[in-house]
C-alpha cells in the first residue's frame, strides 16, 4: 500500500489564482556538472506553511534560492503569483528570506539592522519606524531595540534576523534552515512563535529543515525530498489538530503528532536508501 502523500502533487489549473508559487518541471544543473534538481513540480498556495524536508543534498536550498529569484533553472520555470519574478514586485507582493545565519551588521544596532530592508527602499522614516517596532514586538525583542548583535544569544539574533525580513511586510517568507544551529529548547521556543506568527499574518512561508520533528509542528504540509538528483518523493498534508487547533508543547507529544513522523521518518528512509543507491550507482559508473 502506497504511504500517505505519496500520490499526485504539482499543478492544480483549476486554483491557480490561490498559488503563490509554482515550480514547473524544475531542472538545475550546476556549472560543475552537478546535477542538483530533476523535474520538480510544486505548487504553494497562499497561507500554507511548507517545509521542505530530505536527505543533504538533496537540493532544498537550491530550490528556495530559485524562489528567492537568487538561482536560475536550468530547465523548466518558476512562477510567482502566476508571473516573472521581475514583475511581481507590487507592494502587496513581497518575499523575504531568512538564513541559517542571523547575517546581521555587527556595528549596527538592532533597530538599525531590522530597519536596514526599509532604507534601501528608500520607505519614510515615520512608516519605517512603525513597521520596525510591530516586527520587533511579533518577534519579542521590543525591549533589545538599542542592544547590539554581539549582546544577543543565538536566538535572539535569529529572532532580529526575522523582525528584519518581516518588516519589509512580506507576502512569502523563505527560511533556509533558520533555526538548525540552535539547541533544541531554543528551537522549540522559535518554533512555537514562528507558527503564532504565521497564523496571525497573511503569510506563506517555505521552510527548509533536516529536523521530521520541526516540520511536522510548524507546517501545513510537508515536502520529502530525496538526492541524486533532487526531486519531491513525497508531499504530506499535517491536518492535525484540526482547524483552529492549537499546536502547543501537548500537540509535541500526541499520538497524532508521533503518527506524522512516523510517514516521514519512512520517506526519509526510503530517500536515504535511494540516495545510497545512487551513489552505489555513481560509483559503478567511475
Ligand atoms: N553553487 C554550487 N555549485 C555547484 N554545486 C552546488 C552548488 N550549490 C549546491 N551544489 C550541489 O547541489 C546539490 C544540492 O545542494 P543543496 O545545498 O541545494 O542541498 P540541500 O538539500 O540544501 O543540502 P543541505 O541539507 O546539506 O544544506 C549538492 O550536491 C551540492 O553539492
Amino acid at each position: 500500500m502506497p504511504l500517505p502523500g505519496s500520490g499526485e502533487y504539482g499543478a492544480d489549473a483549476a486554483d491557480l489564482s490561490n498559488t503563490v508559487l509554482s515550480a514547473n518541471r524544475v531542472e538545475k544543473t550546476y556549472r560543475n556538472g552537478t546535477r542538483a534538481l530533476d523535474e520538480v513540480r510544486l505548487d504553494i498556495k497562499r497561507g500554507e506553511f511548507v517545509s521542505l524536508l530530505g536527505p543533504s543534498g538533496c537540493g532544498k536550498s537550491t530550490l528556495l534560492k530559485m524562489f528567492a529569484g537568487l538561482e536560475e533553472p536550468s530547465h523548466g520555470h518558476i512562477r510567482w503569483w502566476g508571473k516573472n519574478l521581475a514583475t511581481v514586485g507590487t507592494p502587496d507582493r513581497t518575499l523575504a528570506m531568512v538564513f541559517q545565519e542571523a547575517t546581521l551588521m555587527p556595528w549596527a544596532s538592532v533597530v538599525q539592522n531590522v530597519r536596514l530592508p526599509l532604507e534601501l527602499k528608500h520607505m519614510p522614516r515615520t512608516e519605517s519606524d512603525v513597521r520596525v517596532r510591530d516586527a520587533l514586538k511579533l518577534v519579542g525583542l521590543d525591549r533589545f531595540e538599542d542592544a547590539y548583535p554581539r549582546e544577543l544569544s543565538g536566538g535572539m539574533q535569529m529572532r532580529a534576523s526575522i523582525a528584519r525580513a518581516l518588516a519589509t511586510r512580506p507576502n512569502l517568507l523563505l527560511m533556509d534552515e533558520p533555526f538548525g544551529a540552535l539547541d533544541e529548547f531554543t528551537r522549540n521556543k522559535l518554533d512555537a512563535d514562528l507558527r503564532k506568527i504565521w497564523s496571525q499574518q497573511d503569510l506563506t512561508v517555505v521552510f527548509v529543515t533536516h529536523s521530521i520533528y520541526e516540520a511536522v509542528y510548524l507546517s501545513s504540509r510537508v515536502v520529502v525530498m530525496a538526492a541524486r538528483p533532487g526531486r519531491v518523493i513525497a508531499d504530506v498534508p499535517i491536518e492535525a489538530p484540526g482547524a483552529g487547533g492549537m499546536r502547543d508543547d501537548a500537540f509535541r507529544i500526541s499520538p497524532e503528532f508521533m503518527g506524522y513522523c512516523k510517514i516521514l521518518s519512512d520517506y526519509l528512509t526510503l530517500a536515504n536508501q535511494e540516495n545510497q543507491e545512487g551513489g552505489a550507482h555513481d560509483a559503478a559508473h567511475h
